[in-house]
């Protein structure tokens, strides 16, 4: 990493390594985006599943090559063969507790994790025990050796956009909503299947006051982000880049906003940035290039994430340290992008806070000292 001077003196841009220590936040991780690639190869034995590479670091470096391709609609067909080995019982527990070790592992302290329970049927469980297996994965992982738990994890329950069954999983999202679900999300190809298709499941859960999030603005443009915000009410978005179309730069660096943008820094909207998945998908042209540089000058409630950890091999800590080298954050930038995820998260706004006080000021006041 670089160093930056300020006024006479040098300060050290946070490492890697320091930034696996921080306490950090992520509110946008797919479960089926993330399977340890030797898991995906036990499963897959387990199942007669057919795989790329029977070896897991070649494994990996197909998921990650193969979603690298610029479109949205390829990047989700590598999919077939994480949902495709996750369709039982144990391999549901299995990929859910691991994904919250690893989380763990990574330093990150509070997560909302999705997945779409409709794909998780084809082995003959119900939505409901799908449910169940995944939230018994979320608690068997986080706890410690000692007992203590060293994660919370959240669960959305996603829909898939080009199906019709978000009724019924927007129905299942509250019925667990007291034991662990903690919100909703649409997500699949956004091009041609617009959020207002779900209407009547997004009507419905602002009828129960639940919390919900869609994927809007990463394949398609301003018209996706509006119908999800003044049509269907989405709480947050769900990437959010293309926002970035509704700002326009004077000749003199000046961002004039237009009506959109300007309602959603306004309203403090949170958008789920996932800088990695977005260069893959096409949705920026770099990371260096990603409107995440503009919108965080903007003071824009941006949010760091990392989409699918497999696909984009990644982890929070590298999505920041991404960004540290590409634009120069500092301790601050990545506290300020910390806070802005846990005060955006769907827990009640007291755990939010204890959070935000207990956990990841201290944390960050730690690491500033010793940096
Ligand atoms: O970035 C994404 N955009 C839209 N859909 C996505 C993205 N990442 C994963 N998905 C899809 C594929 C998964 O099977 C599904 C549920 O996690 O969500
Ligand atoms: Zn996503």
């Amino acid at each position: 990493m670089s160093d930056r001077s300020e006024v006479g003196t040098v300060s050290r841009l946070p490492s890697l390594e320091e930034i696996r220590k921080a306490p950090k936040v992520l509110l946008h991780d797919h479960l089926d985006g993330g399977p340890r690639t030797q898991t995906i190869i036990d499963l897959a034995r387990d199942r007669g599943h057919v795989l790329p590479s029977g070896d897991p670091d070649n494994l990996a470096e197909w998921f990650r090559g193969a979603a690298d391709s610029g479109s949205l609609e390829r990047y989700l067909e590598t999919f077939a063969h994480t949902v495709g080995v996750m369709q039982s019982r144990e391999a549901l527990v299995r990929v859910a507790a691991e994904c919250a070790q690893d989380l763990a592992d990574d330093g990150v302290v509070y997560a909302e994790v999705r997945y779409a329970p409709e794909q998780h049927t084809v082995g003959g469980l119900t939505l409901d025990e799908v449910v169940e297996a995944v939230l018994e994965g979320f608690r068997l992982g986080s706890a410690g050796p000692d007992g203590q738990p060293r994660i919370r994890v959240g669960t959305l329950l996603t829909a898939m956009r080009h199906q019709a069954r978000s009724m019924e999983i927007a129905e299942l999202a509250v019925r667990y909503r007291d034991v662990g679900v903690v919100g909703f999300d649409i997500a699949g190809a956004e091009a041609g299947y617009p959020p207002t298709r779900h209407l009547d499941a997004f009507e419905y859960l602002q009828r129960e006051n639940a919390h919900f999030t869609i994927h809007a603005g990463e394949a398609f443009g301003l018209p996706s982000i509006w119908q999800a915000i003044q049509w269907c009410g989405a709480d947050r978005l769900g990437h959010g880049v293309r926002i970035n179309d509704d700002i326009t730069m004077s000749g003199d660096g000046e961002a004039k906003l237009g009506r959109l943008a300007a309602y959603v820094r306004d309203k403090r909207i949170p958008l789920e940035m996932c800088p990695t998945s977005n260069v893959q998908t096409g949705a920026a042209p770099s990371i260096a290039e990603h409107p995440i540089g503009l919108l965080r000058r903007l003071n824009f409630r941006v949010t760091v994430n990392t989409d699918n950890r497999l696909m984009s091999r990644t982890s929070v800590s590298l999505e920041f340290a991404k960004l540290v080298e590409a634009f120069g954050y500092d301790w601050d930038d990545l506290q300020w992008f910390t806070v802005n995820a846990m005060k955006s998260a769907f827990i009640p706004f007291d755990e939010r806070l204890a959070l935000i006080n207990g956990v990841i000021k201290p944390g960050f006041a730690h690491l500033k000292w010793r940096a």
